[in-house]
């Protein structure tokens, strides 16, 4: 009975926990990205871009937003470790990729990685956020620039959105805005419904 009450509770009160991929090619600001988000979200200050180096495992961030906990996980964008991705896709309840705005000798790169990763099928259905990042260099192009030039097929039938934003940037309100509209459409999502029966160990209807 008490386990019956505690599941209830547990249901009622604990937050939703939401997985979210932060993923792009090498050197796009993942993981200054992600250092950013724990600066936004918590207390905590994260670590300074001049402390950060290429990440060759995975990096982990758990903040809490206002109804929910996020778990950032940041991968390693560099050509070997790419296969690596796909391990986290199954539990992954969103996906953040960041596309470095500010240099376009790598935009073939990113567009063939995210096609890629978009057509997995065990990524199906889960929202995306492109995040065309590093807008406080000069060069850096718009993020409707970047839907122009990625031009995606697979994006049909997936709630996406795309924003310009700058890991540096110290008030992060592009960064805050895009990450709260990833919460949103999680919370309403497809994926996330069929995720929570499968964790709960209910068979599917
Ligand atoms: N100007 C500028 N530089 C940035 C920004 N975000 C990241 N960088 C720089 O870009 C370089 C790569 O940043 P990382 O965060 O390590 O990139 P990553 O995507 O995690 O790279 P991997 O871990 O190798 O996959 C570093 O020199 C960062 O300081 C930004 O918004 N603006
Ligand atoms: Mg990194």
């Amino acid at each position: 009975m008490f386990s019956l009450f505690y599941g209830l509770w547990e249901y009622v009160f604990s937050k939703t926990e939401f997985h979210v991929l932060i993923l792009g090619i090498d050197k796009a600001g993942k993981t200054t990205l992600l250092e950013k988000l724990k600066t936004l979200y918590s207390n905590l200050q994260g670590l300074p871009p001049d402390r950060i180096v290429p990440t060759v495992g995975l990096n982990i961030g758990r903040v809490e937003a206002s109804k929910t906990k996020l778990v950032f996980w940041d991968l390693g964008g560099q050509v070997g470790l790419r296969p690596i991705w796909e391990k986290y896709y199954e539990e992954a309840h969103g996906i953040i990729f960041v596309i470095d705005a500010a240099c376009p000798s790598r935009f073939e790169d990113s567009k063939s990685a995210l096609e890629k990763v978009l057509r997995h099928e065990d990524l199906q259905g889960a929202p995306l956020l492109i995040l065309a990042n590093k807008q406080d260099l000069s060069g850096a192009i718009t993020a409707e620039e970047v839907a122009r030039y990625l031009d995606l097929k697979e994006l049909d039938e997936r709630l996406y959105m795309f924003e310009a934003v700058s890991a540096y940037d110290g008030i992060g309100l592009g960064i805050k805005d895009a990450v709260d509209w990833l919460v949103e459409v999680m919370e309403r999502s497809k994926r996330t419904a069929t995720l929570r029966v499968r964790a709960s160990g209910a068979a599917p209807f």
